[in-house]
């Protein structure tokens, strides 16, 4: 039996693919490749370049692999371009999910660990922010994932043999700490990233979207958590997942740091300055975010390994001075 890893080519999906064949499963991975890398992709993995909206297609892979779970990271993922192109968001992630769940249905494969996320918050009423906490999204991002947590509750009350877990993860950060995998998105826009290119010159500043948000510094707080730790809690989650599964956990460390802190931070990691340029705030974006993750821990067992937001910039520095040019083969 063999696990489906949609999205597989991508930041957290080839991190977890790795640590799925580690732990001694057989993984199958589509991805599009639009903003995946097929490098990313260890070989004992078989790969199919797909996108999820070919259902029948998807079905068939299905059906062929003999696929028992999946675990769905296929997503468009920037909460600034969702603002301004949400169709994209809404095409990918919301109707994407949905040709997959009904290829899933059309070849008797029922259960499902799908990435969700903190945006589906929107501007929370009060820190630690719980699964309870009410969910309004402020971004066509956060609400094409909330759709599909919508759309998961009720199959799972609607088909009696369909269970799912979703985890809600916060900022994603870090790369594996053997170097085999790493993060290069392009366009890049996620804040650690950028702040390690500037440190290696490829920018020569890192612009701060807003520094005048209601937070002690004005810079807006965020939960980072290690993207091993994520691939952890799937793991976790795949071997607490039955057909009866319908469950929804934080993945976050517990703890925020501010845009100034991680600048600084990186600053120390690096050795080497960071200049700053302070531009307007970035619509979408809620001022503060951070978990509580007492529901997983005490649930499925899971506790993260990195709890310094030094180490989780330092794995990312390890793979980025190393890497400069990505995955990309021209590499200097
Ligand atoms: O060059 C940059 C990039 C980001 N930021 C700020 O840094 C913070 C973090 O931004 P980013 O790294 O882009 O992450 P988020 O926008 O918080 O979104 C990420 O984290 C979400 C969970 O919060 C995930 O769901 C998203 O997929 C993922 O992109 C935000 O306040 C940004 O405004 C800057 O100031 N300058």
């Amino acid at each position: 039996m063999t696990i489906l890893v949609t999205g597989g080519a991508g930041y957290i999906g080839s991190h977890c693919v790795r640590q799925l064949i580690q732990s001694g499963k057989k993984v199958c991975v589509i991805d599009n490749l639009s903003r995946g890398h097929r490098a990313a992709v260890p070989a004992e993995a078989s790969f199919f370049q797909l996108d999820l909206l070919e259902t029948e297609p998807l079905t068939e892979i299905m059906k062929s692999q003999r696929i028992e779970k999946v675990i769905h990271f296929a997503a468009l993922a920037y909460v600034g371009e969702s603002v301004t192109d949400p169709l994209p968001y809404y095409t990918s992630n919301t109707a994407g999910t949905l040709s997959l769940l009904r290829a899933m249905r059309q070849a008797r494969v029922s259960q499902l660990v799908f990435s969700s996320s903190c945006a589906t918050y929107g501007i929370p009423d009060q820190l630690p922010i719980t699964e309870d906490s009410p969910q309004r999204p402020i971004n066509p991002y956060g609400w094409s994932k909330l759709f599909v947590e919508q759309i998961l509750k009720d199959c799972a009350s609607s088909y009696p043999n369909f269970g799912f877990i979703g985890l809600r993860y916060f900022n994603v950060a870090g790369c594996s700490k053997d170097g085999a995998v790493g993060e290069d998105h392009d366009p890049e826009t996620h804040l650690i990233p950028n702040c390690l290119r500037t440190a290696l010159g490829q920018q020569s500043h890192i612009t701060v979207l807003g520094n005048d948000y209601p937070t002690p510094d004005g810079t807006c707080i965020r939960d980072y958590i290690h993207v091993d730790d994520i691939c952890s809690a799937h793991l976790l989650a795949l071997n607490a997942l039955t057909t009866q599964s319908s469950r929804f956990y934080n993945v976050g460390l517990g703890q925020g740091f501010s845009v100034q802190e991680v600048i600084s931070t990186s600053e120390k990691v690096t050795g080497c300055p960071i200049p700053v340029d302070i531009q307007p705030r970035r619509p979408g974006d809620p001022p503060m975010l951070s978990a509580s993750h007492e529901r997983i821990s005490s649930e499925l067992g899971w506790s993260p390994k990195y709890r310094s937001l030094e180490e989780i910039i330092q794995t990312a520095w390890d793979w980025f001075r190393t890497h400069p040019a990505g995955y990309r083969t021209d590499d200097p």
